[in-house]
């Protein structure tokens, strides 16, 4: 299933070439970091907003929006989804108490 995020970062990458008018991706980035960074905000209050609904059909929705806005900005970032996968690999087993023990010596 992750084939899907690597597909999308390709098309990511290639919408840096084209016209806001003929790509939202591009409007994206044309409009610059700020615009990006309100999108996942807004993105990430409509999922908040709809699990305290109990609408699963709508957390889907919002979370699918607010993956999409992180992925633009990781490649406007000059990021690719795989340096976040490979955190979630590398943080795999460890559990998350333990992590935070360490991080507070
Ligand atoms: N996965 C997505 C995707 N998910 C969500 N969106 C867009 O993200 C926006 C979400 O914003 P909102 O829900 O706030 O809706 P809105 O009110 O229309 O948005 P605003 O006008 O407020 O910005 C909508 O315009 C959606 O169409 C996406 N737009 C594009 N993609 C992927 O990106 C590819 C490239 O898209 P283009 O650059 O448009 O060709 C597409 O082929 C898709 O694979």
């Amino acid at each position: 299933m992750s084939e899907v995020l690597t597909e999308l970062a390709v098309i990511l990458e290639q919408r840096k070439q084209e016209s806001a008018e003929s790509s939202y991706v591009a409007s994206l980035y044309a409009k610059g970091l700020d615009t990006i960074l309100k999108k996942i905000g807004e993105e990430a209050t409509e999922t908040v907003i709809a699990a305290k609904d109990g609408n699963k059909e709508q957390i889907i929705y919002e979370t699918a929006d607010l993956w999409f806005h992180c992925m633009v900005l990781l490649a406007e970032q000059g990021l690719h989804p795989d340096d976040v996968l490979n955190e979630l690999q590398r943080r795999f087993g460890l559990s998350g108490l333990k992590e935070k023990a360490q991080r507070q010596k």
